[in-house]
């Protein structure tokens, strides 16, 4: 989408990889993302987006022949110079501090810091900045890590599953401060399982699959991508064991929810259905035909690469196939140096 953009790239990966022993967790990554951009990386469990960000931190080197480089420089040096802020899952907080204490130590340490009760009111923490960071809530610790990234004028914002254990009000609250820091030219890359924060919140979709970009494109693209389309409608009486297989044998069907008399289809063509629904000679009442959601949309497309047997030799970790997965895999003995990019 980029392409006539003449400026040095926030992020750039070329060819790069990362083999775990002869596991290969991501492959042939080639992707730029530019400055002022917000873009979400989709993926189902295992599909490499820890992998992506860690080597973007330099927590990670790809393998050989792969490079990752950031605003034209490399990961480390970038985040030495306070370019890059990272708000990551894991990493414990110190907590024998308190809250303001520990954001001040964030912005000591940031060759480009905001002042403290900036930091801190950006991130919603100025009612609690004397509380002992050991004592808050999970929501409470992520807008802590929310002030740890944004300590100083970094460039580029790097989230790892931001809102995880984030009460509704507490996210909207986020994504309005995030948007504020995209609004002042910084680019914005966010690993979430939340699809609808992408959908609102993004302006660039990638989706990793197996270690594979699979998309890459607005929301609209990605919906438009999956093309597949709903149709509802409402029959005049109960269908019959004959009739629900017709419906189900329409053309272009692939998917059917029968609930009573309502009826929802799932269409990779809706014009050739909805021709062929009438051609049962019946009058479907409150007809509808629509799009897909961002998460509809990402579920048909890495179930389409799945059935299509991948995009690479690593085999992929078990999704939970609503694409909202319980308790995130943290891992945290797996980063080679987590502590130095979120400092
Ligand atoms: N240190 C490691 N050693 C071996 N395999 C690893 C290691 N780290 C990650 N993997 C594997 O690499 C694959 C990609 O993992 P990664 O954490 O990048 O995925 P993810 O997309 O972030 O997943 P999730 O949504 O579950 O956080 C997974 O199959 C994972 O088990």
């Amino acid at each position: 989408m980029s392409s006539s953009r003449t400026t040095t790239p926030a992020v750039e990966f070329t060819s790069a990889s990362k083999t775990y022993g002869s596991f290969r967790a991501l492959s042939g990554l080639t992707v730029s993302l530019h400055p002022g951009e917000t873009v979400a990386l989709l993926g189902p469990n295992g599909a490499g987006k820890s992998t992506s960000l860690d080597l973007l931190l330099g927590l990670r080197n790809p393998d050989p022949g792969g490079t990752v480089r950031l605003f034209g420089t490399s990961p480390r040096q970038a985040v030495t110079d306070g370019r890059v802020g990272a708000m990551l899952q894991s990493g414990g907080l110190m907590d024998g501090v308190k809250v303001r204490e520990l954001v001040a130590l964030a912005c000591d340490l940031h060759p480009r810091a905001h002042p403290v009760d900036r930091v801190l009111a950006d991130a919603g923490l100025t009612g609690i900045a004397d509380r002992m960071v050991g004592k808050l809530s999970g929501g409470q610790e992520q807008r802590v890590r929310f002030a740890l990234a944004t300590a100083g004028a970094s460039d580029l914002i790097v989230l790892d599953e931001p809102t995880t254990g984030m009460d509704v009000t507490a996210r909207q609250t986020f994504w309005s401060a995030m948007r504020a820091q995209a609004a002042q030219g910084r680019t914005v890359l966010f690993a979430t399982h939340y699809l609808e924060e992408a959908d609102e919140v993004a302006d660039r979709v990638l989706v990793l699959h197996r270690g594979s970009l699979l998309a890459d494109g607005s929301a609209a693209d990605i919906k438009a991508m999956a093309g597949t389309r709903r149709v509802g409608f409402t029959l005049e009486a109960l269908p019959d064991a004959r009739l629900e297989a017709a419906l189900r044998a329409l053309p272009a069907v692939t998917g059917a929810d029968l609930s009573g008399s309502a009826v929802r289809l799932r269409s990779a063509d809706a014009d050739a259905t909805v021709h062929a629904l009438y051609g049962l000679g019946l009058y479907p009442r409150d007809l509808e035909v629509t799009g897909l959601g961002l998460e509809q949309a990402f579920l048909t497309l890495t179930q389409r690469a799945e059935e299509a047997g991948g995009h690479t030799e690593g085999p992929a970790a078990p999704d939970t196939g609503t694409g909202h997965p319980g308790p995130v895999d943290k891992r945290e003995d797996k980063r080679e140096n987590k502590k130095a990019a979120t400092a």
